[in-house]
């Protein structure tokens, strides 16, 4: 596992031609692009969490039927920092930094204070997102890069406080069929009110551009949802909308403010200062896409912990929700680096499982039903919402599966009716050692996996033309830990999970995190539709991706 997440990935900046097996289907011609950790020391200091590492970007470009691979790293403010420094001196998730080498009280109290509202890392390493015709490396703080898809060049520094007053957004966001972006925000304690953001960012500005100025200038508060604590706000990193609701979940896995500012003074991270809450609720708040309003139904369930929603619908006068839910919230206890060592066979179990849950809401609450009845009619799920007293709904959800993380759905079906998960398939630890096709009406699932192989997140891209939601391939980056074999990107089929190809390259491959595939310009939008009465949403659901 050292060579994993210990060692520091050499950058590959000219294009390596990959060996290919197998045969990529001719109309897959793009670039996937992804996102994660890759270095994690700098001169004599290192990082604590696997989470910390510097962004290392990767891109695999497929051209009939070759395919390209080459990477390097975000030249992030905290990149350079850090390199000029040759020690790690901005804080990151699970490392508090300091920029000052005196280490006696009295300075640390100095350079306290100037952080007192501190400025987060630009370590933009979970994921890609699309913003018109750009490309983003996002995190979870204010700050997002831009992005050259093509060479992998850093570009603008952009403060989501510029446009929205947010000091923490997820790397989750989701795009409409026009790509316009949606996304969800935190702002702590701005004029005396810590509320959850939900902003918009055009997919283009009025009157088209060139090198004109970002969509980001356009962005919009959508509608925002007063957090439950004014110091305690709930930690998210995704969030599900429907045709017509957003989905927000306001769990009991909590950041601490006070602590958060004090952490500085106190030398400890910022991870330190979130905790699991076991005693408390999980809100389900619903926001009609309509209205910009949370409906009145206080919706809720009992204490959970999610990172990743899968997909949401509506159906029936219901709401239905996927999640992969945790009982607890040890999971990102698991990626301490002082964990992923030789030993991580027993310090990175599972205590509890990834599961995937589905969530179902009355939309219409019925003021005469009983308190205690089920309000949830549908029989294709077990899932149940428990009518309470002052329009209070406790929601039981139906377990689908277990040992499920980063899911990826065919994208022209979010907010619709779906059937298939593609996710990275866990067993006793987070890391992911199978690919899963969960087929959520035959309850059944396909797998694929090798000795010695690390998947990570399976990614979906349809057919041109498809009209069946699995009529596509999947693509996943795969490590190994066998010496004798190089790492590769791997192409299944997606609806037989049968391996069509594999293209290896002989370099040190990052494990990645989140990413998205983008298809050349030429890709015929028509072909691409999944069903041809809608070539813009087919647009949007090709070009647009689940992260
Ligand atoms: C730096 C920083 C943060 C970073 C969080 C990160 C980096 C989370 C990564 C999550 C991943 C990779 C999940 C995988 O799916 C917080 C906690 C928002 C708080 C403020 C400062
Ligand atoms: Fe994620």
């Amino acid at each position: 596992m050292e060579i994993i997440f210990g060692r520091n990935k050499k950058e590959q900046l000219e294009p390596v031609r990959a060996r290919v097996t197998g045969k990529i289907p001719a109309w897959l011609q793009g670039i996937l692009l992804r996102n994660g950790p890759g270095m994690h020391t700098v001169g004599e200091t290192r990082y604590n969490h696997w989470f910390d590492g510097l962004a290392l970007l990767h891109s695999f470009t497929i051209r009939d039927g070759e395919v390209y691979y080459r990477s390097k790293y975000l030249r992030s403010d905290t990149y350079t920092a850090n390199i000029e420094a040759n020690r790690i001196v901005v804080s990151e998730f699970g490392t508090m930094a300091y920029p000052d080498p005196c280490k006696n009280i009295f300075s640390k109290a100095f350079s306290y204070l100037s952080h007192t509202i501190p400025d987060f890392t630009d370590n933009c390493l979970i994921n890609i997102m699309r913003c018109g015709e750009d490309f983003y490396a996002t995190t979870e703080t204010n700050y997002i890069r831009k992005v050259n898809p093509q060479t992998l060049e850093t570009l603008e520094k952009v403060d989501y406080r510029k446009y929205v007053a947010v000091n923490l957004a997820t790397s989750h966001p989701h795009y409409d069929a026009a790509g316009n972006v949606l996304n969800v925000g935190t702002s702590i304690v701005d004029k005396g009110k810590t509320k959850y953001v939900i902003f918009k960012i055009p997919a283009s500005v009025p009157g088209g551009r060139m090198e004109g100025p970002s969509p980001l200038k356009d962005a919009e508060v959508f509608c925002s949802i007063a957090a439950r604590s004014l110091l305690s706000p709930s930690y998210y990193h995704s969030f599900g909308v429907t045709e017509n609701y957003i989905v927000f979940l306001e769990q009991p896995f909590k950041l601490d403010i006070l602590k958060m500012a004090t952490a500085y003074l106190r030398g400890v991270s910022w991870a330190s200062c979130l905790a699991f809450h076991g005693e408390d609720k999980t809100h389900i708040h619903v926001i009609d896409r309509r209205t910009r309003k949370p409906v009145p139904t206080k919706y809720y369930t009992g204490p959970m912990v999610v990172f990743h929603h899968v997909n949401a619908y509506e159906e029936d006068g219901c709401l239905l929700f996927d999640v992969i839910a945790y009982e607890d919230g040890s999971l990102y206890q698991l990626f301490y680096l002082a964990n992923l060592n030789e030993d991580f066979e027993e310090n990175s179990r599972l205590t509890s499982m990834p599961t995937l849950k589905r969530f179902v809401l009355p939309l219409h609450l019925d003021k005469n039903a009983e308190v205690g009845s089920n309000l949830i009619k549908l029989s294709s799920t077990t899932a149940r919402a428990l009518k309470e007293k002052d329009d209070q709904v406790y929601c039981q959800p139906e377990l689908l599966h277990e040992g499920l993380e980063l899911p990826r759905i065919n994208y022209a079906h979010n907010g619709k009716p779906y059937r298939y998960v593609f996710a990275a398939g866990v067993q006793w630890s987070p890391i992911p050692t199978k690919i899963i096709k969960y087929d959520i009406l035959t309850k059944s699932s396909l797998k694929w996996g090798e000795a010695h192989c690390w998947p990570a997140e399976p990614l979906f891209v349809p057919t041109p033309g498809a009209k069946d939601e699995d009529d596509g391939i999947i693509l996943s980056a795969i490590v190994s830990t066998d010496p004798q074999k190089s790492p590769f990107l791997l192409v299944l089929d997606a609806r037989t999970f049968t391996e069509l190809a594999r293209a290896s390259v002989d370099v040190e491959m990052h494990l990645d995190i989140h990413g998205l595939f983008i298809p050349d310009a030429g890709w015929d939008l028509g072909k691409q539709a999944p069903s041809r009465e809608e070539p813009a949403r087919a647009a949007a659901g090709r070009a647009a991706p689940r992260t």
